[in-house]
């Protein structure tokens, strides 16, 4: 029997905290709802399989320079102002933006990866629904696969808001089941990818700069270092002068 862990990130963009909690809730309900044994359950996979999710904002996880990406992603976001992006969600967007209007270039950046979406939105607004529905057309664009029905909570539709977010929580699990199981991507795909993304980001956004994380283990590293000696050389000093 094998074990094994598999990280997936849950994103999203908000303005007023809906997508934003229900990302949360998503993340919270990981441990019951897709923990080793429902996984199993639901599968008939013989695997231990511990999902480790990790929430952040759409445009933070653009950022995560040399962050391991994962081949399961799941999305939650709103539109906001006239079907434009929210909170958390520009960059994301217009990297989405691009994607389409580039066009065949772009073909192929995602293949391998798996997305979840679930959007908000409110149908008084003419543009009901329209930064979702531009994610999600720009990410099947470029070779990614959505896995479970396209959440679509509406805030003046028939049934409460919340209720629609909580229907497609409860309805999104097995999918997400489906696709740990699978044998995990190559890394190098998945860095392939990265790069790809970011090369994007940083055409269209002179100010896009790649978060470097890897790089700040060892810049804190090198300060230990540097507070060390500068502690011997000064207690050096002070043992020298005092006798
Ligand atoms: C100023 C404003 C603009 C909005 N624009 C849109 C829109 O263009 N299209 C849409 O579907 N919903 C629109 N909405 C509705 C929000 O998407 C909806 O309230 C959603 O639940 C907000 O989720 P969030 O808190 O995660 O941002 C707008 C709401 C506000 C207050």
């Amino acid at each position: 029997m094998t074990a094994r862990e598999e990280k997936i990130y849950v994103l999203y963009g908000s303005q007023t905290g809906n997508s934003e909690q229900l990302a949360l809730d998503l993340c919270s309900q990981v441990p019951t709802q897709l923990g080793p044994a429902q996984i199993q359950q639901i599968t008939g996979t013989s695997a231990t399989i511990t999902v480790i999710p990790k929430c952040m904002q759409l445009d933070d996880f653009l950022e995560l320079d040399r962050a391991e990406w994962t081949r399961l992603v799941v999305i939650v976001t709103s539109s906001y102002g006239v079907g434009q992006a929210p909170l958390g969600c520009y960059r994301f967007r217009e990297l989405c933006d691009a994607w389409k209007k580039e066009g065949d270039v772009h073909k192929g950046t995602l293949e391998g990866m798996t997305y979840a979406l679930c959007g908000l939105g409110d149908s008084k607004y003419t543009t009901f629904f329209r930064n979702p529905t531009v994610i999600d057309e720009a990410l099947h664009f470029v070779g990614a696969k959505r896995v479970g029905p396209l959440g679509k909570a509406d805030a003046s539709g028939p049934e409460d808001q919340t209720a629609v977010l909580e229907k497609w929580l409860h309805s999104i699990w097995p999918f997400l089941a489906k696709v740990v199981v699978e044998p995990p991507l190559d890394r190098e795909r998945l860095q392939q990818m990265q790069q790809r993304t970011v090369d994007v980001c940083r055409r269209i956004n002179p100010d896009f700069e790649a978060k470097a994380p890897s790089s700040q283990p060892l810049a804190s590293n090198v300060m230990i270092i540097l507070l060390a000696v500068l502690a011997i050389i000064m207690g050096y000093y002070f043992t020298s002068t005092t006798k």
